[in-house]
């Protein structure tokens, strides 16, 4: 029998994070591991640390067992409604603009650079 699913975005996910209410995203599914934390052999931190954004590549690189992936059935509250955008990666998106902003600082320094060595050379000729 086909059952109903709730879907939940990432600024759903992100209202989440804290030790007391914590939810995480994995293989498009969500999870409500707040009562897991203090029980989670990786400890609650790592878990925290994955909260409001796409944890699966986190679960995948621990190596979980199949008994872990069958216990983290019980927390399962949710799809993960994958038409809102998301990074995997912590702080990726913050660190590409901040990348970004050195970059046009960068382009900025240099025009002024190339200006003035120009200016001078030129007031050298005269
Ligand atoms: C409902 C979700 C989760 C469950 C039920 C779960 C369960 C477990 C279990 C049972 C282990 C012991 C080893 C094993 O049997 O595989 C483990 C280890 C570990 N878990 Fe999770 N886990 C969950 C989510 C996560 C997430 C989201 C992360 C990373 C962000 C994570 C990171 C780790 C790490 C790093 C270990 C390593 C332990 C070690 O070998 O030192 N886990 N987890």
């Amino acid at each position: 029998m086909p059952t109903l699913s709730n879907f939940y975005t990432i600024k759903d996910v992100s209202e989440h994070k804290a030790k007391d209410d914590c939810w995480i995203i994995v293989d498009g599914k969500v999870y409500d591991v707040t009562k897991y934390l203090d029980d989670h052999p990786g400890g609650d931190d790592v878990i925290l640390e994955a909260t409001g954004r796409d944890a699966t590549d986190d679960f995948e690189d621990a190596g979980h067992s199949k008994s872990a992936r069958e216990l983290m059935e019980q927390y399962y509250i949710g799809e993960f409604d994958t038409s809102s955008p998301i990074a995997t990666k912590k702080g990726f998106s913050e660190s590409f603009a901040q990348l970004k902003k050195k970059q046009y600082l960068g382009l900025s320094v240099a025009v002024v650079g190339i200006s003035v060595i120009v200016g001078f050379l030129y007031l050298r000729k005269k």
